[in-house]
C-alpha cells in the first residue's frame, strides 16, 4: 500500500516537473514574444509576425537564398542592399526603418536612423547596450579576447592593446607592408603573358597578402611561428564557413562528427603552438619587463603609458605588448594572450582583404577614377618608388576612393547590441534582453542621408572629409563607432592605401569578361563568384623625382 502511494507521489512529481517545464517553454516560446510584440506595437513599432519557435527565420533565409541565387540587375549596379540584406529591404518597405524581426524567439529591433545609432553607441545611454553573444562557430574563431569580452576585462585589454595601433607605431610598419605587396606583384609579373597582361582572381591573392601583413603585425620577430599558427586558424575558418552555410542545429558543435573532430584537433594545436611561442618569448625576454619589442623601461605602474613610449621608438608587435602587460598585471594570463591572437587574425584578415578586393573591383569598373588616383600616386610618389609614410598622407584621391568603397561595400554589413537592462532610446522603451540590429549597409545606401546618388560610385562626396560627406555626420560607420569601434582601422587603412598605391603605380586593370557582380554576405560582404581582374603592366611613366610635389 505504502509502495503504491510512493509510486503515485513520484508520478505526480514527474507530472508537475513536466508541466512546469512545458509552461516555461510556452512562456519563452509563446507568451513572451507576444508580450514583446504588444509592447512595441503600442509604441508604433511593428514587424513581421512572430512564428512559434522559428520566429521569422524561415522567411528571412528564403529571401536571402532567393536574392543570392539571382544576378544583379542592372548587372554592375551598386544598389546592392536588396541582394545583400534582402530581408531588411523587404520589411523596411512595409514597416518603416525601425522594425522588429524575430531570430527564433530572440527579438531584434532594426535601427538605421543615425541619431538613434549615435545614442546607442556614444551617448551616456550606451552603457545600457552591450555586445551580444556571437554565434557559437564565430565565437570559436574570434576567441575570448577584445572582440567578445565585456566590462572591466574588456576595458583593461583595450587599454593594453591600443598603443600597438597608434599611427606613429603603424607608420613604422610601412616598409614591412610594402615588401609583402611588392613580393605579391613580383609573382604577378612572373605570370604575365608576353604582352604584359595577366588575369588574377584578386580576392584570393589579397587574402594571402593581408594574412601575411597581419602575421607580421601580430608576431613581428616570431613571424615564421606565427605564420604556421595562422595557417591552422585559416583551416579552421574554412571548416566553420562550411557549417555556417548549413542550417543551424543547436548543440551540433558538441557532436563528434568528422568535421568537429578535425576542428577540435586544430583548436588544440593552435593553443599548444601559441602557448609554446609565448613561453619562448617570455624566456627570451628574461626577468625584465621588456619583451624585446621596445627599448624603453616600464615602471610597472602606468602600463599603457610605458607601452606607448616604446611604440614611438620601435614597432611593437601585439604579442610583445601582451607579454609585457602580462608581467605588469595579473589580469592578463597566457590564455588571454592566446585568445587575443586568435581574435586579431579573425578580425583583421578577411575584413581588410574584402575592403581591398572591393576597392580594386570599383577602380576596374570606374576607369576615370583609376586614372585620377594613378596620376596622383605618380605625382606624389613617382613611378617605381614605394610610397613613404609621409607620401601616403598626401594621397587624397585614393583616400576618397577607399572611403567610397567602404561606404558602398562595407565588409561588416551589420552590428548587433543587446539591452542589458530596460532602457529608453529617444522616447522608445526598450525591454532588457532586446537585441538591436544596426544594418551598416542600409545606413550607407540611404538616399535620405546620402542624396539621390546614394547608389552611385562618387568618391568626390568625401572631398571635404568624412563628417561632411553626408547630411548626417555620423552616417559613415564602416568601423563601428564609440568606445568599441574597430581597434585595427588605422592598420587596415594603411595597408589598403599602400597596397592600392603600389598596384596602380605599376598596372592598369579592368574587370575580366568572366567577372559576375554578385555581392553577398557570409559573415562579411564578399564577391560570390570571386573577383577576376585583368592587370596590364604600365610602360614606365617618365616622372622624374624632382618634377614631383
Ligand atoms: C577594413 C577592415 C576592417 C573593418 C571594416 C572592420 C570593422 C570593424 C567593426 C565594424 C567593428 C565594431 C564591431 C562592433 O562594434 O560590433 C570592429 C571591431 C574590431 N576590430 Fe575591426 N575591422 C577591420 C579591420 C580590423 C583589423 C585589421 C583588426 C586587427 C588587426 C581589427 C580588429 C578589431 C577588433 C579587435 C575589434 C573589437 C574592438 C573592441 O570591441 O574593443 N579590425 N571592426
Amino acid at each position: 500500500m505504502e509502495d503504491e502511494a510512493l509510486a503515485w507521489l513520484k508520478l505526480a512529481l514527474i507530472c508537475a516537473a513536466v508541466a512546469a517545464a512545458a509552461l516555461r517553454i510556452a512562456a519563452v516560446l509563446w507568451w513572451r514574444p507576444r508580450r514583446i510584440e504588444d509592447h512595441f506595437s503600442r509604441q508604433g513599432i511593428r514587424g513581421p509576425p512572430y512564428r512559434f519557435f522559428i520566429g521569422n527565420v524561415k522567411e528571412l533565409v528564403g529571401m536571402m537564398m532567393k536574392a543570392s541565387s539571382q544576378p544583379m540587375a542592372p548587372p554592375f549596379s551598386h544598389n546592392i542592399l536588396p541582394r545583400v540584406l534582402s530581408f531588411y529591404h523587404h520589411w523596411k518597405k512595409i514597416y518603416g526603418s525601425t522594425f522588429l524581426v524575430w531570430f527564433g524567439p530572440t527579438v531584434r529591433l532594426t535601427v538605421s536612423d543615425p541619431e538613434l545609432i549615435r545614442e546607442i553607441f556614444t551617448s551616456k545611454q550606451s552603457e545600457f547596450y552591450e555586445k551580444s553573444e556571437s554565434h557559437p562557430l564565430v565565437k570559436q574563431l574570434e576567441g575570448d579576447g577584445l572582440l567578445s569580452l565585456r566590462g572591466e576585462k574588456w576595458a583593461h585589454h583595450r587599454k593594453i592593446i591600443v598603443p600597438t595601433f597608434y599611427m606613429e607605431n603603424l607608420k613604422l610598419l610601412v616598409p614591412v607592408v610594402a615588401s609583402s605587396v611588392t613580393s605579391m606583384l613580383e609573382k604577378w609579373e612572373v605570370l604575365m603573358s608576353k604582352s604584359g597582361e595577366v588575369e588574377i582572381e584578386v580576392s584570393e591573392w589579397l587574402q594571402n597578402l593581408t594574412e601575411d601583413i597581419i602575421t607580421r603585425t601580430a608576431f613581428g620577430i616570431s613571424y615564421e611561428d606565427g605564420k604556421a599558427i595562422f595557417r591552422l586558424q585559416a583551416r579552421q575558418m574554412v571548416l566553420a564557413a562550411d557549417v555556417f552555410q548549413k542550417v543551424f542545429i543547436p548543440g551540433y558543435r558538441f557532436l563528434p562528427t568528422k568535421r568537429n573532430i578535425v576542428s577540435w584537433k586544430l583548436d588544440r594545436e593552435i593553443k599548444k603552438s601559441l602557448v609554446k611561442l609565448i613561453d619562448r618569448r617570455k624566456e627570451e625576454s628574461g626577468g625584465s619587463s621588456d619583451d624585446g619589442g621596445g627599448d624603453g623601461g616600464g615602471d610597472g605602474g602606468n602600463d599603457a603609458a610605458a607601452l606607448e613610449g616604446r611604440s614611438r621608438s620601435r614597432p611593437n608587435d601585439l604579442l610583445g605588448l601582451m607579454i609585457q602587460a602580462s608581467k605588469l598585471s595579473d589580469a592578463v594570463s597566457v590564455n588571454d594572450i592566446v585568445e587575443e591572437c586568435k581574435g586579431f587574425f579573425f578580425a583583421g584578415k578577411h575584413s581588410t582583404s574584402n575592403m581591398l578586393t572591393w576597392t580594386t573591383v570599383l577602380l576596374a569598373m570606374h576607369p576615370q577614377w583609376q586614372v585620377r588616383a594613378r596620376d596622383e600616386v605618380l605625382r606624389v610618389c613617382g613611378s617605381r618608388d614605394v610610397p613613404t609614410k609621409d607620401e601616403l598622407v598626401k594621397l587624397k584621391t585614393l583616400t576618397m576612393v577607399v572611403n567610397e568603397s567602404l561606404r558602398l561595400y562595407p565588409p561588416v554589413v551589420a552590428m548587433i547590441r543587446r539591452a542589458r537592462a530596460d532602457a529608453e532610446l529617444n522616447g522608445y522603451q526598450i525591454p532588457r534582453g532586446t537585441e538591436i540590429l544596426i544594418p551598416i549597409l542600409a545606413l550607407h545606401h540611404d538616399q535620405a542621408i546620402w542624396g539621390s546618388d546614394a547608389n552611385e560610385f562618387n568618391p568626390g562626396r568625401f572631398a571635404d572629409g568624412v563628417a561632411r560627406a553626408a547630411k548626417h555626420p555620423g552616417a559613415f560607420i564602416p568601423f563601428g563607432l564609440g568606445p568599441r569601434n574597430c581597434i585595427g582601422q588605422n592598420l587596415a587603412l594603411l595597408q589598403a592605401k599602400l597596397a592600392l598605391a603600389i598596384i596602380i603605380q605599376r598596372f592598369s586593370f579592368v574587370l575580366a569578361p568572366s567577372y559576375r557582380h554578385a555581392p553577398t554576405v557570409l559573415m562579411l560582404l564578399y564577391p560570390q563568384h570571386g573577383a577576376p581582374i585583368i592587370f596590364k603592366r604600365l610602360a614606365d611613366p617618365p616622372a622624374p623625382r624632382d618634377q614631383r610635389l
